[in-house]
């Protein structure tokens, strides 16, 4: 098994038999959330545009997503993982498009299987991998830190590499305070700025007990992230 990461979401992608998509802050965490909240299905939109016309033809559909990180202007819910877990989203069908997360899951198409996570689901999802998937020797599995300069999501990659790899050099309490200082928890932190709030990064950095991970489907015309029980 060879075990790469890469950071960014535009980056020209190598199709793996496994990708595993990271975005601690936020849009992996909101997914996560959503599904805890009830959330049935989270259908992936490369454009504001795409996603508009998915709603159109699907009125119950709720928008979730944001550009430079603020909420979209005609979209139902914000890219914050603590909204979400105040929302009862019982079995409704999300349709996310976010800058970075989304972006990267989209790029990742070419791979045989493909993951998404952030922190609060991320031992759940290497244990799932090393446990189930990894038996061959040629398995090439790619880890996606998807912003192109955010520790946060290299640090949540580090994390699931060594797991996979049954090494343990990166303890889930050094990640944590890898994402506390990250350039991209800077604005949530900064108190004059009413467009971010902090509990979102403690959101982000909770682990939470679930008993699925979550996966792109992409049997569908618009790839959709799922849950498979584990
Ligand atoms: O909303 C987010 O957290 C980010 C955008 S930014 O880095 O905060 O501006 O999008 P995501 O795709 O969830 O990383
Ligand atoms: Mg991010």
């Amino acid at each position: 098994m060879e075990i790469k990461i890469d950071q960014g979401s535009d980056t020209p992608t190598v199709r793996a038999d496994i990708t595993i998509v990271i975005d601690v802050i936020r849009a992996f965490t909101v997914a996560h959330y959503a599904f805890l909240q009830g959330a049935k299905r989270i259908f992936l939109a490369e454009t504001v545009e795409q996603a508009i016309l998915i709603k159109k033809a699907n009125p119950t559909y709720l928008l979730a997503g944001e550009i430079d990180g603020l909420a979209i202007k005609g979209f139902d819910l914000e890219n914050s993982p603590y909204r979400i877990q105040q929302t009862d989203l019982s079995g409704k069908t999300l349709v996310l498009k976010t800058t970075n997360g989304v972006r990267g899951a989209l790029r990742s198409l070419s791979s045989d299987h493909i993951f998404v996570t952030g922190l609060t689901n991320a031992r759940k999802t290497a244990d799932f991998i090393r446990e189930n998937m990894t038996n061959e020797k040629e398995t090439l599995v790619q880890i996606m830190a998807t912003h192109p300069s955010g520790d946060d999501d290299l640090a949540c990659a580090e994390y699931i590499k060594n797991r996979i790899e049954d090494t343990n050099l990166v303890s889930e309490a050094d990640v944590i305070e890898r994402v506390k200082k990250s350039h991209v928890a800077e604005k949530f932190f900064d108190t004059s700025n009413d467009a971010f709030i902090v509990e979102d990064i403690f959101y982000c950095i909770k682990r939470l007990h679930s008993d699925f991970v979550m996966k792109v489907s992409k049997t569908g015309e618009i790839p959709m992230i799922v849950r498979v029980y584990v």
